[in-house]
């Protein structure tokens, strides 16, 4: 996806920050553009008040100056701005390209609205083409992959499990110092019965799979930026 295109994604749910909000700030290559443009608005003299979704974020948004909070201090956000890796038509979603699904996932399911960024490319008629990222505690990994496989299993699904390595090779850790196993599914048919088999794998600490968390999704293409869901819509 070209930078234009997450830049207008990003620009378009800028719109939707109002003075005095709790927001939750994503992690990723089109997130990166929306905190740069609240930086900017915060700049110009915004109050905002905001929780990262990881250790990138959170340095990114200190070096714009964005005040900065934690979920302990605030616990309830009134607008969550992320991307993602894949969105259906119901806006379940595959998160944790960039390893900081866990974060993502509290920060959201902590927040009244949640709103993905994403270019058109991003959206699939089925989950799974992306591989969904499960984070693992490393403590009895293999043990805890043989549960993953059967859990997988018992939903229908089928593929490979791979510990994701960073690009010099040794083992990726999360900023909360796990492992991460891609699942390469291909079709995701039941991401209900998938994610609930997986919440129930001891050693699973989160798994990718955002369901009933996104209220709506701005998605640029080359035609403008797309709509899809209710961006005023509250979860509760
Ligand atoms: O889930 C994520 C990070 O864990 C990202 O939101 C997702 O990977 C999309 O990233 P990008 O905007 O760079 O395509």
């Amino acid at each position: 996806m070209s930078e234009d295109l997450k830049k207008a994604a990003a620009l378009a749910a800028l719109e939707l920050v109002r003075p005095g909000m709790r927001l939750g700030l994503g992690t990723g290559s089109t997130a990166r553009h929306f905190v740069d443009g609240l930086g900017a608005k915060v700049a110009a003299g915004l109050e905002v008040i905001c929780v990262a979704t990881s250790e990138a974020t959170q340095a990114q948004a200190e070096s714009l100056s964005i005040p900065m909070s934690t979920l302990d201090e605030t616990p309830e956000l009134d607008l969550t701005i992320d991307g993602a890796d894949e969105i259906d038509s119901a806006l379940r979603l595959i998160k944790g390209g960039g390893a900081a699904l866990l974060r993502e996932k509290v920060v959201a399911a902590a927040s009244k609205r949640m709103i993905v960024i994403a270019d058109t490319g991003k959206q699939v008629e089925t989950l799974g083409r992306f591989p969904l990222p499960i984070e693992v505690v490393p403590f009895g990994l293999e043990a805890t992959r043989r549960a993953v496989a059967a859990a997988i299993a018992s939903s229908g699904a089928s593929g490979e499990l791979k510990l994701r390595k960073r690009t010099d090779g040794a083992t990726l850790l999360t900023d909360g110092g796990h492992y991460i196993l891609d699942a390469h599914l291909g079709r995701i048919e039941l991401p209900d019965v998938l994610a609930l088999a997986l919440n129930q794998v001891p050693g699973v600490v989160e798994h990718g799979l955002f369901l009933g968390l996104a209220n709506a999704a701005f998605l640029a293409g080359s035609d403008g930026v797309r709509v899809l869901g209710d961006p005023a819509g509250e979860r509760r």
